[in-house]
């Protein structure tokens, strides 16, 4: 609740400004524009989440890597018209140097890749769950961060690197409960849009910028693509064979329309085969008009869909084999996903896949005597030393300690009462059976 300041006509000045002591006029008690804070109920599901994440890619055995959420603007000035870097987090630091919250993952990891050079043997496989940002005009009220798991994979130029990653995110969709007839995977190359420009003499440097227009392919309509690929020099011609050719959903008549003799075709053949020997061929579907909008992909790209299309793209990823020849040094042939975790949250809800994460805790420590409570603590302490969550609560009525103990889903009551400490003893209610029972302090485990 935010008081206004301004003088409304039915309140004296003092009114408006609300109560004087209770600090005049309250701050703003919202986070900035775009972003969300996470109280404890938000935070447990974005643990679970991101503990899933871990597990995928302890499983997959990867190792985890971590980055400045700020970075140089360098990492990200790209001259290809994507979204992401028309829509950058920039600023200038009081040293005067051009920075940005950064707004993806993928430039950090090729830049700590060759910070380390030589001592990174390679191959390497990575992965960070980090916020990544975006300043987006408040017109959409989308927004303006969210956390991504990036996976990836430097030095494996084979299609084995893409097999890996998919087998990592059919690992985590299988964990939260979602099934392949929920969810899909959409696979495809730039290579294809690479032959087909061939194929229309298009020039090898229009191709990124091509790319991400066509990744706009059902985001804008057939004549404005057509608009802004013609404006690029593309043929007209070659504008409908381009739109022919991505519309192929069958990976044999694109073997019709390109030959099999290309990395196109060869590399999906080599993927959708190996898809069968890890099982998860049912997730993944060839897609032609899969290209995905960041520019530096090279190669196989893929995305995550749900089967009844109500959402945005869950995933994506691909090949960049090009990526850091752009920061001036040698190419390592690269490829990873990032895994957004706000679609993910909708998908489960839809599926009525959240899982019931309520607060738990072993056990409330409650002295009945104030005298107590020094003893109290010295049970409280003990407990904890052996690794048990303890609430210790004292000036509390019992009343109170009952529904506490409900609402913070303790296991264990308890009860440290003078007839019983006696004796040496504690009074041990279990909230769940509502047993209750009087224990030897030095039995109390
Ligand atoms: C659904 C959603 O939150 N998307 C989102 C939110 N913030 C971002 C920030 C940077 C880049 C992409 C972003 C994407």
């Amino acid at each position: 609740r935010v008081l206004s300041s301004s003088s409304s006509p039915t309140l004296t000045q003092e009114e408006a400004d609300g109560p004087v002591g209770k600090g005049s006029s309250l701050i703003d008690v919202n986070p900035p524009r775009g972003t969300r804070d996470f109280p404890p109920d938000d935070m447990r599901l974005r643990s679970w989440l991101f503990q899933n994440f871990r597990e995928v890619s302890r499983i997959l055995s990867f190792e985890e890597v971590d980055f400045p959420v700020l970075e140089s603007e360098a990492l990200f000035i790209r001259k290809a018209g994507e979204e992401i870097t028309q829509q950058l987090y920039n600023f200038e630091d009081k040293g005067g140097r051009r920075v940005v919250l950064r707004p993806e993952i993928t430039p950090s990891l090729a830049r700590l890749v060759i910070k380390q050079g030589k001592s990174a043997s390679l191959p390497l496989k990575w992965f960070t769950i980090g916020q990544c940002w975006r300043y987006e005009r408040m017109t959409r009220g989308r927004r303006r961060e969210h956390y991504q798991w990036n996976m990836d994979i430097f030095g494996v130029s084979k299609v084995r690197a893409e097999a890996e990653l998919i087998q990592a995110v059919v690992l985590l969709f299988e964990r939260l409960g979602i099934k392949s007839s929920d969810v899909g995977i959409r696979v495809s190359s730039r290579k294809v849009l690479q032959a087909v420009l061939q194929m229309y003499a298009i020039p090898e440097n229009l191709f990124t910028q091509v790319c991400v227009i066509v990744d706009k392919l059902g985001k804008i309509t057939r004549e404005e693509m057509e608009k802004e690929l013609v404006s690029l020099g593309v043929s007209t011609k070659a504008v409908n064979g381009i739109i022919e050719v991505l519309s192929l959903k069958s990976l044999s008549k694109l073997e019709e329309v390109l030959g099999s003799e290309g990395e196109a075709v060869s590399e999906l053949k080599k993927l959708f085969s190996l898809a069968e020997s890890y099982g998860y061929a049912d997730w993944i579907c060839f897609d032609a008009s899969v290209v995905r909008g960041l520019a530096y992909y090279t190669g196989i790209v893929f995305e995550a869909f749900d089967r009844q299309g109500k959402l945005r793209a869950i995933c994506g990823g691909g090949r960049y084999d090009r990526l850091l020849s752009t920061f001036g040094t040698d190419d390592i042939p690269a490829c990873g996903f990032g895994f957004g975790d706000a679609v993910i949250v909708e998908l489960l809800k839809e599926k009525a896949l959240l899982p019931d994460l309520s607060h738990k805790v072993d056990d409330i420590v409650f002295p009945l005597d104030e005298v107590l409570d020094g003893t109290a603590s010295s049970i409280a302490s003990s407990l904890r030393k052996k690794g048990r969550s303890v609430d210790l609560v004292e000036d509390k009525r019992l009343k109170w300690v009952f529904k506490h103990a409900e609402r913070i889903g303790a296991s264990r009551l308890i009860l440290v009462g003078n007839s019983e400490w006696e004796r040496g003893a504690v009074r041990v209610k279990n909230l769940s059976t509502r047993e209750e029972f009087e224990v030897k302090i030095d039995e109390l485990d």
